[in-house]
């Protein structure tokens, strides 16, 4: 190992995402197989014995690239020197919770960890909030966070965008690797829009291969959209190593970019491109290079596409002036 190890920070890190994400960090997945890691674990006090079982398994691992793994309750220290931030913890819905009881329990969570991450973590600081409402904690952590760039706080929706590839893939039988471009708009939650209208199958446009508008309307986008529920319908807990896998790749494609000719969907700051209003964090296509992302401009965007989008960027506001009726942001 002659690199400086890269400090990556994981909240949530006793999670059962934290579970299944810190071993892959480890083993290099996240950065490269050439690019050692330091692992720095936030909790809160309930959930530290529970990290340092995990970090003893990951000791036994004797993965080559992991330099060091620290512990903390504390986010001005969990955040210290932060490369890499991966916020994962979060206060899931319960019973009885409304969406704005969500947004504030959060509030409490993303606050106080934006404010660290602007006050202790590394200058070059990239951003994943995968804990939900994944678009509107990364907004609350980005607002309190004013000397970090903003486009470094961003929101996972690279699931979703898995979720479409795969859902496109066993419709028409092709290939998961020859589906390039698909997108996924707006919000991580169920107004999301996965758009297939811009998409290639093996260089033929997806929407055209499939041939089958009521399918993309009333399987397809529900489909995906409601992933997330069906999953946790089925397994009894949400969502946790696919969760894990695509923090895995949106850090990992952010990182090292994405491949000639295709994009990926990041939920990133609004620029105000395809009328989404500037600062929102919305989940929109990019590349990637060089550790920058940007937005791919230029797509044509259809009747279909637009209300959808338009549905969902509409619910990011709402939350979005939820939080800051609270005084989030
Ligand atoms: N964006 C996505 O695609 C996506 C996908 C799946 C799950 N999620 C969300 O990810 C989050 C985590 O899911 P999980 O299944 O790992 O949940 P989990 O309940 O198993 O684990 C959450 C962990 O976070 C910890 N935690 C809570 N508050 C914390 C804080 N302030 N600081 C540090 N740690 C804290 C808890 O102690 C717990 O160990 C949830 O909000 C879930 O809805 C998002
Ligand atoms: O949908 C959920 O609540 C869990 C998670 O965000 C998911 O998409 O699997």
């Amino acid at each position: 190992m002659t690199r400086t190890p890269v400090n990556v920070t994981v909240t949530g890190a006793a999670g059962q995402i934290g579970y299944a994400l810190l071993f892959r960090i480890a083993s290099g997945h996240l950065l490269g197989a050439d690019v050692p890691v330091k692992l720095r674990l936030l909790e809160i006090p309930q959930g530290m014995k529970a990290a340092e079982g995990t970090a003893m398994e990951l000791d036994d691992c004797a993965f080559p690239l992991l330099a060091g793994i620290d512990i903390f309750d504390d986010p001005n220290k969990g955040f210290e020197g932060a490369n890499v931030a991966l916020l994962v913890g979060a206060r899931p819905r319960t019973a009885g919770m409304e969406r704005g009881d969500l947004l504030a329990a959060n509030g409490g969570i993303f606050k106080p960890q934006g404010q660290a991450i602007n006050a202790h973590a590394a200058d070059d600081i990239k951003v994943l909030v995968v804990g939900n409402p994944a678009n509107t904690n990364a907004l609350i952590a980005q607002a309190s966070a004013p000397d970090v760039p903003a486009e470094r706080f961003t929101a996972m929706t690279r699931l979703d965008h898995n979720r479409a590839i795969s859902q496109l893939a066993a419709k028409t039988g092709a290939a998961v690797s020859d589906i390039k471009r698909l997108t996924i708009w707006g919000n991580h939650s169920a107004t999301q829009y996965p758009d297939i209208f811009h998409a290639e199958i093996a260089g033929k446009n997806a929407a055209e291969v499939v041939g089958d508008q009521a399918w993309l309307a009333d399987t397809f986008i529900p489909t995906v959209a409601k992933r997330g529920a069906a999953i946790i319908d089925a397994r009894g807990a949400s969502s946790a190593a696919s969760a894990a896998n695509a923090a895995i790749d949106h850090v990992h494609t952010w990182v090292n970019g994405t491949a000639e000719g295709d994009w990926t969907s990041m939920g990133i700051p609004s620029d105000g491109s395809y009328g989404v209003p500037a600062g929102l964090i919305s989940s929109f296509p990019v590349t990637c290079k060089d550790g920058k992302y940007e937005i791919v401009q230029g797509l044509d965007v259809n009747e279909f596409s637009r209300a959808r989008i338009d549905a969902s960027v509409q619910e990011l506001s709402e939350e979005r002036d939820a939080v800051r009726e609270l005084g989030l942001i």
